[in-house]
């Protein structure tokens, strides 16, 4: 989906801070994710959102007015069988490949986290999943321009996870978290995974 041009609406202010909404022109569709079978679907938020971004403004030192686009959000999952975390590889860019981290992916305008989840585990692995609980912390990543959200998860409809996208897929148990080198956000919420996994 691409998002252009804008109108800013509605500012409120809050000392230096303005809040302010600032309405999109949307190409391309808004309705969500389906399953092939079409068995499926994220139904479609009741406010398109999408035509919507949370703009926040601050006064920059000279005393002039800058942007600061909120936080993007990056979902994952924690998708759990049998007492074991599937861990995936990242293929790309170079400098995180070989990294491991849980499936997942930015949340897209107008989208929530669990339609995001959906998406991205059909596109990274082809499974269809169910998203439980928030495991672990919110961790600000890329200077606070972004931050990641993790999902527990598990497997509907007997799917099998094929990485589409990672170079390697592992079923990790509480005891082997530390076997791969995960991407540094990931840290506090592995640990916060380690007593679900050793409990399940
Ligand atoms: N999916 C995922 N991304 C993570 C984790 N930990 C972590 O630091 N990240 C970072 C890596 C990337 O910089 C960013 C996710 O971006 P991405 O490129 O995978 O997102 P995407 O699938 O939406 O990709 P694209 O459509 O923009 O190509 O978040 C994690 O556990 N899972």
């Amino acid at each position: 989906m691409l998002s252009c041009g804008l109108i800013v609406a509605f500012p409120c202010l809050f000392g230096g801070l303005s809040l302010s909404l600032r309405r999109n022109c949307v190409h391309g569709h808004t309705s969500g994710s389906s399953w092939p079978d079409g068995s499926a679907t994220v139904p479609k938020p009741p406010i398109d959102l999408a035509r919507w971004t949370l703009v926040r403004t601050e006064q920059a030192s000279d005393g002039g007015r800058v942007e600061r686009p909120e936080p993007k959000v990056i979902v994952g999952a924690a998708i759990i069988r049998n007492g074991r975390v599937l861990a995936c590889a990242r293929s790309a860019p170079p400098e995180v490949a070989g990294k491991w981290e849980f499936p997942g992916g930015k949340v897209e305008p107008g989208e929530s986290e669990t339609a995001a989840l959906l998406r991205e585990c059909a596109e990274e692995l082809a499974v269809r999943v169910e998203i439980g609980d928030r495991v672990g912390r919110s961790v600000r990543m890329a200077h606070g321009r972004s931050v990641l959200k993790v999902y527990l998860a598990r497997l509907l409809h007997g799917d099998r996870p094929q990485a589409l996208e990672h170079s390697a897929l592992r079923w990790l148990s509480a005891a082997e978290l530390d076997s791969v080198t995960w991407l540094p956000a990931d840290a506090p919420i592995v640990a916060a995974l380690r007593p679900l996994l050793a409990a399940d």
